[in-house]
C-alpha cells in the first residue's frame, strides 16, 4: 500500500533548547580545521531568529547533499552525535551509505569535520542546527533509515526536565522523516530517561503515529527487569505472572528495552556513565507501514495538544493532577514512574 502522510503541521517545533553549550573556546587548530573543513563537510543552514535555528522555509535535499541526486540510498541520521566517533565508525564499514550528523556544538563539529577528513569519507555531512527543527521541517518526510540518539544531555534537575530531548514531539518528527520499516535507536545511561524513552515511544505508539516500539529484552512494569542484571529475555517468560512480568505486556511488543546496538562505539559518555555504575540501556522502534488518515492525525495533534494543556495547568495548579492524569501523556515532572538509581 502507497504510504501517505498526515497533514501535520510542524510549524512551531520546540524552543525549548535541549543543549547547554553551542560555541565556547575552540583550541586555534580546532578553528583552523573548521574553517579550512567546514566547506567541504559543514552544511550552510539559513537561520531563524538565533543561532542554531532553522529558517522555517529551509530544506535540505540529502541525495543533492550527497551528490547523488535522484539515486535513493540508506540514510543515517544521528542527532547529537559529539565528535561523531559511532557515526563516522558506521560511514567508514557502510560506504553505500549516506550518513547526516545533525550536531549543535561547535567545537565536536570541529573535531568531527577533522576526524571525516582524516578518514578520507566522502559519505558523511554535518548539520550545524537544533535537531528538533531539523527533523520537524528541514528533512524530507520519509528520507531517513535510521534515526539514532546516543546519550542525549540528561537534564537531571526536575526543572530541567522540559529540556529533555526525546519527548512526544520529537519522536512525531522522527516518525515524520522514517522511511516506513526505519529505526529509532537511543541509548542512556540514566534510568529515569531510559523509562522516558519508553514510554514516549509507547505513548506515540498508542497514538496511530506510525512508530512501534521493537524490544527484545522484556521489562518488569513493577520491578524494572532492565536494572536488575540476569533477569533479561532469558530469565523471563512473556505475560508469565509468576516470573514478574506484567500479565498484560506482551514481551517483545511493548515496551522493554533492546540489546545493545553492535555500531555503537564507546564513548567517554557511556564510559562515564558504566564507571559511576550506571545500567547503559538500549531501545529501538520501527516506522511502521501505517497509512494516514487526515482524520487520524488531526485526531492524534488534538489529543497531544490536550495533554500538553492539561500539564501546563497542574504546574500553575497542581490540584489538577487527577484530570492531567486521567488524560494521558507525560507527566512534565519525569515519567520513568519513579525509578531510581
Ligand atoms: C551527552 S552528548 C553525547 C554525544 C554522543 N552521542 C555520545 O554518545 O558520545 C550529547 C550531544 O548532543 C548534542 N545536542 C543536544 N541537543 C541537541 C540538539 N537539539 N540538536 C543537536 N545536537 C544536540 C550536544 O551538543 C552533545 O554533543
Amino acid at each position: 500500500m502507497a504510504q501517505q502522510h498526515p497533514p501535520r503541521s510542524h510549524a512551531i517545533p520546540s524552543r525549548v533548547r535541549s543543549y547547554s553549550r553551542a560555541g565556547g573556546r575552540m583550541r586555534p587548530a580546532q578553528a583552523q580545521a573548521l574553517s579550512e573543513l567546514g566547506p567541504r563537510y559543514v552544511v550552510e543552514v539559513p537561520r531563524d531568529d538565533a543561532v542554531r535555528t532553522v529558517a522555517p522555509g529551509f530544506r535540505l535535499e540529502p541525495e543533492a547533499l550527497f551528490g547523488h541526486a535522484g539515486q535513493a540510498r540508506p540514510l543515517i541520521v544521528e542527532v547529537g552525535p559529539g565528535s561523531g566517533e559511532a557515526l563516522l565508525a558506521h560511514a567508514a564499514s557502510h560506504p553505500g551509505a549516506d550518513h547526516l550528523a545533525i550536531e549543535v556544538w561547535e567545537t565536536a563539529i570541529a573535531r568531527m569535520v577533522a576526524a571525516i577528513a582524516r578518514q578520507g569519507l566522502r559519505n558523511v555531512r554535518v548539520v550545524p542546527a537544533d535537531a528538533a527543527q531539523v527533523l520537524a521541517r528541514a528533512l524530507p518526510v520519509s528520507s531517513a533509515s535510521e534515526v539514532w540518539v546516543f546519550f542525549p544531555d540528561p537534564w537531571r534537575k526536575a526543572r530541567h526536565r522540559k529540556r529533555r530531548l526525546v519527548t512526544e514531539g520529537f519522536a512525531d518528527s522522527v516518525a515524520r522523516v522514517l522511511r516506513p520499516g526505519g529505526v529509532w535507536r537511543m541509548a542512556t545511561d540514566w534510568a529515569d530517561y531510559a523509562w522516558q524513552m519508553r514510554d514516549v515511544v509507547e505513548e506515540v505508539s498508542a497514538l496511530p503515529a506510525g512508530l512501534r516500539p521493537d524490544a527484545t529484552l522484556p521489562y518488569f512494569r513493577h520491578d524494572d527487569a532492565g536494572a536488575r542484571p540476569g533477569l533479561g529475555a532469558q530469565g523471563a517468560v512473556a505475560g508469565d505472572p509468576g516470573n514478574g512480568m506484567d500479565p498484560g505486556s506482551p514481551a517483545g511488543v511493548i515496551g522493554g528495552w533492546s540489546e545493545r546496538f553492535a555500531g555503537r562505539v564507546m564513548t567517554r559518555f557511556e564510559q562515564r556513565g558504566l564507571e559511576a555504575g550506571r545500567t547503559v540501556r538500549d531501545l529501538r522502534a520501527v516506522r511502521t507501514e501505517v497509512a494516514w488518515e487526515p482524520e487520524l492525525g488531526a485526531s492524534m495533534l488534538q489529543r497531544l495538544e490536550a495533554q500538553r494543556a492539561a500539564w501546563d495547568a497542574v504546574e500553575r495548579e497542581p490540584w489538577r493532577l487527577r484530570e492531567a492524569d486521567a488524560l494521558g501523556g507525560l507527566r512534565p515532572d519525569g515519567p520513568g514512574r519513579g525509578l531510581r538509581e
